[in-house]
């Protein structure tokens, strides 16, 4: 099942002798060419270390550190002093909740999350759970949302810290951040938001939305991979432990030499966001509905969470009486995601989908679509006619469709067991 990497591309080269269309930008994103440019006289010419306080080299490479923090800044309506360079999400995520939890855990023990969180998120708030803390995590609506009500619900006198994302890797919905924030300052509890997904899809404003910890990474936003941020709120102030001791880069919250590179490479890509988003969200939303509306012309198609509150870049389409494995063998011609990336080296249904209530049976037939700036009208159409096919072969092939079209309901069958 879990050929080598190089067997898989060389299997893959023999049914497709061409790379397959992109549609999984949550995965990551392509590099801008122009983000690119950017980076490269960071490996050459100025490579110099920003530390270095006595030479050219120092100077010339903290100046392209400031002017990215600059622009991470000024996407996120944050302080450039707010923002700290991390390797990505990952980091960001463990550097915010083990850092807050640990600075203030005399104040309370208690943490709240939701099942659907990213699992930087979630592993990180079980590895807090392993050093005795206590954590609720919220159950979602069937539409991927949490509501005000149940997060006040589950605040405890003890809680010190909430997570929350802005927008769902695998579902694409948008967490109503601006009221949790809201709940979260008028108790005193910290709120920290991981946004990987959300930069240059959504409208940050830290100067409106009261978020006290809010987490960056650069290759969903057509950045390079390896280079993130946390934003940590000057006013009230948030204290952090730091995790990564050394140097004292960072202000001492993260030790380690900054790679120029990478960072002005998420600067020019966070840059080009801002000026970007409004045209790219009109432009992307005009194909996302192409798809949906092409991929709702065949039966028995389920779209997985809220559709109003939901960035334009993601489609989750569940496939009934669909093997889903053998769905994506059957779609090699496109590049798409079963469930998220980074679970899918397990063949479990996605646990965001299981949370969603969704069966077994739709979440592991359910294909996520996600598309971005390079996405064209034709790769659009491409990927209705060969799902309009393939899923239409495979069904030729299930017992279970015939029974569907049969009349007879499946759910009532008493299946022998084995
Ligand atoms: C919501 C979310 N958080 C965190 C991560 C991890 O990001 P990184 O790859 O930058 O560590 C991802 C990436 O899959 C993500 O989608």
């Amino acid at each position: 099942m879990n050929a080598p990497l190089d067997k898989k591309i060389e299997q893959s080269f023999v049914t497709a002798p061409h790379f397959p269309i992109y549609m999984d930008y949550s995965a990551t994103t392509p590099v801008d060419p122009r983000v690119a440019d950017k980076m490269i006289p960071f490996l050459r010419e100025q490579f110099g270390n920003p530390a270095s306080r006595s030479h050219m080299y120092g100077w010339s490479a903290e100046a392209a550190i400031e002017e990215a923090r600059g622009h991470v800044a000024a996407l996120v309506g944050a302080d450039p002093r707010e923002i700290i360079w991390t390797s990505g999400a990952t980091e960001s995520n463990n550097l915010a909740l083990k850092g807050a939890a640990n600075f203030y855990k005399t104040k309370g023990k208690h943490i709240i999350t939701v099942k659907t969180e990213h699992k930087a998120v979630l592993d990180t708030v079980r590895e807090l759970e392993r050093q005795g803390f206590e954590a609720t995590y919220l159950e979602p609506q069937d539409n991927g949302l949490i509501t005000i009500e149940q997060l006040a619900a589950a605040i405890r006198p003890d809680t010190i810290l909430v997570s929350v994302m802005l927008v769902n890797n695998e579902i694409g919905v948008i967490q109503p951040i601006d009221a949790i924030g809201e709940l979260c300052r008028s108790k005193g509890i910290i709120f920290h938001c991981d946004a990987a997904q959300a930069t240059g899809k959504v409208h940050i404003d830290l100067e409106k939305t009261k978020c006290d910890l809010m987490t960056f990474t650069a290759h969903k936003t057509y950045g390079p991979k390896g280079v993130g941020a946390l934003y940590v709120r000057r006013k009230p102030r948030i204290r952090l432990e730091a995790q990564m001791h050394g140097g004292g880069h960072e202000r001492g919250l993260r030790s380690g030499t900054l790679p120029t590179h990478q960072i002005a490479g998420m600067g020019e890509a966070f840059r080009l966001a801002k000026i970007e988003m409004d045209a790219e969200l009109v432009r992307v939303k005009a194909l996302r509905d192409r798809l949906a509306k092409g991929l709702m012309e065949i039966e028995e198609v389920y779209i997985n969470g809220d559709m109003e509150h939901r960035v334009p870049h993601n489609l989750n389409v569940s496939f009934n009486y669909v093997e889903g494995e053998s769905l994506i063998m059957a779609i090699k011609d496109i590049a798409v995601s079963s469930g998220s990336a980074c679970t899918s080296a397990s063949l479990e249904p996605s646990y965001v989908l299981r949370a969603l209530g969704r069966s077994d049976e739709l979440a592991h037939s359910s294909i996520r679509f996600t598309i971005g700036r390079f996405t064209t009208e034709e790769d659009i159409d491409f990927t209705i006619d060969l799902l309009k096919s393939k899923v239409g072969k495979l069904r030729e092939l299930s017992p279970l469709w015939d029974m569907y079209k049969d009349g007879i309901d499946i759910s009532t069958i008493q299946w022998a067991a084995h």
